[in-house]
């Protein structure tokens, strides 16, 4: 059976560049994936197609059982920069989200709702603020609420707390596992952060340096959950992780790039399970 996201063999080409190709890999329901690679090696053209906002070269990708061919409302995109409407309040932000949703309901309905969203994510009192008005880990949480608001089956995160300091960066992390936890939400998150990747995924994809990236290798995180921040690096097996992950950036993803180990399938990258 496949799984509930299936890549399959995508490509993308621009003339005379080809920045991926020969990308296979599956999420399961439920599962929380991060893609970890260098700038470049095409994660957020990645993430683009599975969100269906870009369309592969070769190859394609099927979501519970259908072929993505555009955007959907069942795969939600948290983009790095909050990407939200100015002119419009928190609660209106998330409110034009639920009304794609929710063609339906009247202003009254969208707005208690709107601001339900909100409150999980604990920004009931700033409802009525617009982005200016927001700091940045504020603008973020909209971002996460207007994703949610829409109760995807999928989320799709490209480096979504890559702008904000490491206070607000950790209670936010926090809570996306939360939500897409209680949820049964299938997560896919792009970072460069390697302890957010330990934190939050189920299983590490490793690309190589593009041109011509791949998914080198899968790392599956054994750590057990709940995972917390504070406490993480305490935790047994954690760096070993980090180590792996680390020597990866450092060296393989350049060294694999050039030359894939004997026996590479790029249909199916070797499993890395780490002893604890
Ligand atoms: N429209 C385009 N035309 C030509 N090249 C493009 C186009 N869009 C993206 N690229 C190239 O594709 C490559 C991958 O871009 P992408 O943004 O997916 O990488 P990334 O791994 O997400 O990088 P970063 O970590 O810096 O965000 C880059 O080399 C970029 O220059």
């Amino acid at each position: 059976m496949k799984p509930y996201v299936s890549v399959e063999g995508i490509a993308r080409r621009f003339p005379g560049l080809t920045v991926f190709q020969d990308v296979w890999f599956g999420i399961a329901r439920g599962e929380f994936v991060c893609l970890v690679g260098h700038s470049g090696c095409g994660k957020t053209t990645i993430l683009n197609i599975l969100a269906g906002l870009d369309s592969p070269s070769d190859g394609g990708v099927v979501v519970d059982g259908q072929e993505i061919t555009g955007p959907a409302l069942d795969r939600a995109v948290v983009f790095q920069g909050h990407a939200l409407m100015p002119w419009l309040t928190a609660e209106q932000n998330v409110g034009f989200a639920l009304s794609c949703r929710k063609p339906g309901w009247g202003r009254a309905r969208l707005r208690e709702e709107a601001r339900a969203v909100l409150a999980k994510v604990g920004l009931e009192h700033a409802a009525d603020r617009k982005p200016a008005m927001l700091s940045g880990g504020m603008k973020q949480r909209v971002g996460i609420a207007r994703a949610l608001a829409v109760q995807p089956k999928m989320m799709l995160m490209d480096e979504p707390f890559s702008a904000l300091d490491a206070l607000t960066r950790g209670s936010l992390q926090e809570e996306v596992s939360r939500l897409t936890t209680e949820a049964g939400q299938t997560a896919f998150m792009i970072t460069h952060d390697v302890d957010e990747a330990i934190l939050l995924a189920d299983r590490i994809l490793l690309m190589t340096n593009g041109p011509e990236a791949r998914i080198a290798e899968v790392l599956v995180n054994t750590l057990p959950r709940p995972r917390i921040r504070a406490t993480l690096h305490h935790q047994p097996g954690y760096h070993g992780l980090r180590d792996h992950i680390m020597d990866f950036l450092v060296t393989r993803s350049r060294t694999l790039a050039g030359a894939p180990p004997e026996g590479y399938d790029p249909r199916d990258p070797p499993i890395v399970r780490l002893a604890e």
